[in-house]
């Protein structure tokens, strides 16, 4: 294995896969920190963590765990991945984990870029745009658990650490590898660990990812892989062979825990063909549903590949973290889907499409799920993934805010067939 990288939640992890699979490097996804050893012919290791939104210290014991084994099936390089949106609050993770990936690979600096230009993820002067918004003005200051409210990366990064932050404008970046290399050194001499990087295109993702060539330690969205396949295909290492994969053939369903603005929007569409069950946290606490009821009715649907949704709009969502907790209402609709997952899978589903990152991680979880291979692109950032579980079973794990209009019709035919 020549990269590593650790992702903090799961579509995030299947987002940089993508990336990396499409740039030539044999992909495998693993699911959580302790594995047997990597396949011999695995280019580049992503462990799926589910480290976003738990306790900082827990966070970073986790990461540290799953970038000692990638190091010790053999990486030169750790890549930290975390969202586009960098998903995080005034206590982490992101700060914490990549100042102990710092400790931990004995780097001495590290870059810092969640910018996705293909999703409309833009940092200048390190402000971070999603679209046209700032970020703190995107939608994203209404996320249920990591609520945006600084479009600052410096300064929002900077609450999480213990050193300075530094930046890297974008007229040094366009400026090319050369002119980058020598702005991470300058910060490097003034003491400045974590050094955010502005990028607004693929072309200054991928001159940051020239630049990186010789770096332990990256941290960023998934757009800062773009140039990293090349750095080694540049050393004569890839084999430059894509992987065969099986197809899964069976029912399919969509679970979307996700209530980001594009989740509602594909959940709306997908219901004007397909038949949808909405759930709500209340009766998930008070078992008024249950995932064996919530099972029984997808069965029952048969070959409409049905859709089962807690997606709600904000005022939904805050009223019921008032009513029960921001936790506890979390854990209960995590628990639902993982728990209806493996109920459907058990029951013959073969194709499941997920909304959400932290819904994909609570799903994967309960499929006891080990790795999953990387097949093609369905949208920017979500690749058809294919695991074994009894034969093969095709998943999609999409986060919250990607994905066209049509996205889980698209992924249920990309991921198999019926
Ligand atoms: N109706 C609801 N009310 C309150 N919380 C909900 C509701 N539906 C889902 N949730 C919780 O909101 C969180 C949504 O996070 P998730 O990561 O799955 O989606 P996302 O944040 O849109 O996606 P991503 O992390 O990929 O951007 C989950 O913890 C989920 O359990
Ligand atoms: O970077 C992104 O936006 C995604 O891969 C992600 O991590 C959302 O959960």
């Amino acid at each position: 294995m020549l990269l590593g990288a650790v992702a903090d939640d799961f579509t995030g992890a299947s987002d940089l896969a993508n990336t990396l699979a499409r740039g030539g490097m044999r992909t495998v996804q693993f699911v959580g920190p302790s594995q047997d050893s990597a396949p011999a012919d695995c280019e580049a290791g992503v462990v799926a963590l589910k480290t976003r939104s738990i306790e900082p210290g827990e966070a970073v014991r986790q990461s540290l765990a799953a970038a000692r084994w990638l190091l010790d099936q053999g990486c030169r390089q750790i890549l930290f991945k975390y969202c586009s949106t960098f998903d995080s609050t005034p206590a982490g993770n992101i700060g914490p984990v990549a100042e102990a990936l710092l400790d931990l690979t004995g780097a001495e600096l590290a870059v810092a870029c969640p910018a996705f230009a293909k999703t409309g993820r833009r940092l200048f002067m390190g402000h971070l745009f999603v679209g046209d918004r700032l970020l703190s003005e995107s939608g994203m200051e209404n996320h249920p658990l990591t609520p945006m409210t600084d479009p600052d990366i410096r300064r929002w990064l900077r609450r999480q650490t213990q050193g300075e932050v530094g930046l890297i404008p974008l007229d040094t970046v366009r400026d090319g590898p050369e002119a980058v290399a020598a702005a991470f050194e300058s910060e490097r001499r003034a003491g400045r660990r974590l050094v955010v990087a502005d990028a607004t295109s693929d072309d200054d993702l991928l001159a940051l990812g020239k630049a990186l060539a010789g770096h332990r330690l990256i941290t960023g969205g998934s757009g800062i892989a773009l140039g990293l396949p090349d750095n080694f295909r540049a050393q004569g290492l890839l084999s430059d062979r894509p992987a065969e994969l099986p197809v899964p053939r069976g029912p399919g369903a969509v679970l979307c825990g996700s209530c980001s603005a594009a989740s509602r929007r594909q959940v709306e569409a997908y219901l004007e063909t397909v038949p949808g069950l909405a759930v709500e946290p209340a009766d998930l606490l008070s078992g008024g549903m249950s995932a064996l009821q919530a099972a029984d009715w997808v069965e029952s649907r048969e070959g409409a590949a049905p859709i089962v949704y807690s997606t709600a709009d904000p005022t939904v969502v805050a009223a019921a973290q008032a009513s029960f907790g921001r936790a506890e209402t979390a854990a209960a609709v995590e628990r639902f889907f993982g728990d209806l997952a493996r109920m459907l899978a058990d029951r013959g589903v073969r194709r499941i499409a997920v909304g959400g990152g932290e819904t994909s991680g609570a799903v994967v979880e309960a499929l006891g799920l080990k790795s999953l291979a990387i097949g093609a692109e369905i949208d920017p950032g979500v690749p058809a993934l294919v695991a074994e579980r009894d034969g093969p079973l095709g998943l999609a794990l999409k986060s919250g805010n990607f994905g066209g209009p049509h996205f889980f019709a698209k992924a249920l035919d990309a991921i198999g067939s019926p």
